[in-house]
């Protein structure tokens, strides 16, 4: 069994840390909170981030990132927007990094893949990405999920390094399309949430998840992501799981904008990340620079800057009408 490492002590990064260790690795969890910190190594749980489950005694955190660097690998999971500033304090040793994040950088519009690829120059990477709710994992429950690195060999080394009884990787060499999935779904599943809270039924639900799905797959193929990679679990797969759960902290999120409450005080003093609402923007940049239309996507972004939630609905079903397909 191997020392590994995880970058960032929130729900995803304790519960993976959690489903290794159970399987005998040693994982250092480099975490932010001193309290959260103290709370794993005392009385081994996370309440901040994943309550209600008991650790593994294999599970040390640390708040120094230097303590994590010389482990055989290092799976990076903080919200996307901060992954480049953590990167940066990483001391470079070659070590494999497993990027476990969704979404786009703000700004430079860039996938974590390319981010991290800048951030700790020499290291190779690779994507874990799926329908991995992370209380279940945690909880041992049977999940599967793409691992991708555009090496396939790396792939196949990490995939059987953190394979568990119940947690099953597929491997990929797909990196681009692993990370659209993960990235655009949080977006559908904000707009998902919407058609609940605004109470619009579940043939609508269904709609935004198919019409959702089509410009995933668009968004991916024009960056060169393969369609069997979006129809897979890092796309469809997590999709499907987050748009049809209140679970999911994007899906709430738009239950609370279907009900007309404002972004900005259901984002208000939240220590978790709902991904979508940052990816949004970002995305429909990304789209517009690659020349591709998702009208959902832009409507998710109106939704959050305080547009009303029946004007939106109705501008997107009165679009001209187009076929069906991608
Ligand atoms: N929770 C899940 O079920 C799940 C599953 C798969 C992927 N993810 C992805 O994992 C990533 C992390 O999500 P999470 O659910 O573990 O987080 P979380 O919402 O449980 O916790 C928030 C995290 O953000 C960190 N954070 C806050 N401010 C920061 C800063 N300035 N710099 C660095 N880190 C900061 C906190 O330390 C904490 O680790 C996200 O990209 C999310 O989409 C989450
Ligand atoms: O709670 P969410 O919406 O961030 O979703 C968590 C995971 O990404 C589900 O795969």
């Amino acid at each position: 069994m191997s020392v590994l490492g995880v970058l960032g002590g929130g729900a995803w990064g304790t519960a993976l840390a959690q489903v290794l260790a159970s399987g005998g690795h040693y994982v250092r969890l480099w975490v932010r909170e001193p309290e959260v910190i103290q709370a794993i190594n005392g009385t081994h749980e996370n309440p901040l981030f994943l309550p209600g489950r008991t650790l593994s005694d294999r599970i040390e955190a640390v708040g120094d990132i230097t303590w994590v660097a010389e482990a055989a690998a290092v799976l990076v999971v903080t919200p996307a927007q901060h992954m480049r500033s953590v990167l940066a304090d990483l001391p470079r040793h070659g070590q494999p990094l497993i990027l476990c994040s969704k979404g786009i950088e703000a700004g430079s519009l860039k996938f974590l893949h390319e981010v991290a690829r800048e951030a700790v120059d020499g290291s190779p990477v690779a994507v874990l990405s799926g329908p991995t709710f992370a209380h279940e994992v945690a909880a041992g429950l049977p999940t599967a999920v793409t691992l991708a690195a555009e090496d396939a060999a790396l792939a196949h080394r990490l995939a059987a390094t953190i394979a568990q009884p119940t947690l099953r990787p597929y491997v990929s060499t797909d990196v681009v399309g692993a990370e659209v999935g993960g990235a655009v779904k949080n977006v559908l599943a904000i707009a998902c949430g919407v058609v609940e809270g605004a109470g619009l039924g579940q043939n609508a639900r269904a709609a935004v998840i198919a019409r959702g799905f089509a410009e995933m797959t668009r968004f991916g193929l024009a960056r060169g992501a393969r369609a069997e990679t979006l129809s897979g679990l890092s796309g469809l797969g997590d999709l499907v799981l987050t748009c049809s759960s209140t679970s999911s902290r994007n899906f709430s999120l738009g239950v609370g904008l279907g009900q007309g409450r404002p972004a900005e005080d259901l984002l208000a003093d939240r220590r978790t990340v709902a991904e979508g609402a940052h990816t949004a923007p970002v995305l429909a940049q990304a789209a517009a620079a690659a020349g591709v239309d998702m009208p959902v996507t832009e409507a998710v972004c109106q939704l959050l800057a305080g547009a009303d939630v029946g004007r939106v609905v109705e501008a997107l079903l009165t679009r001209p009408l187009r076929e069906e397909g991608f």
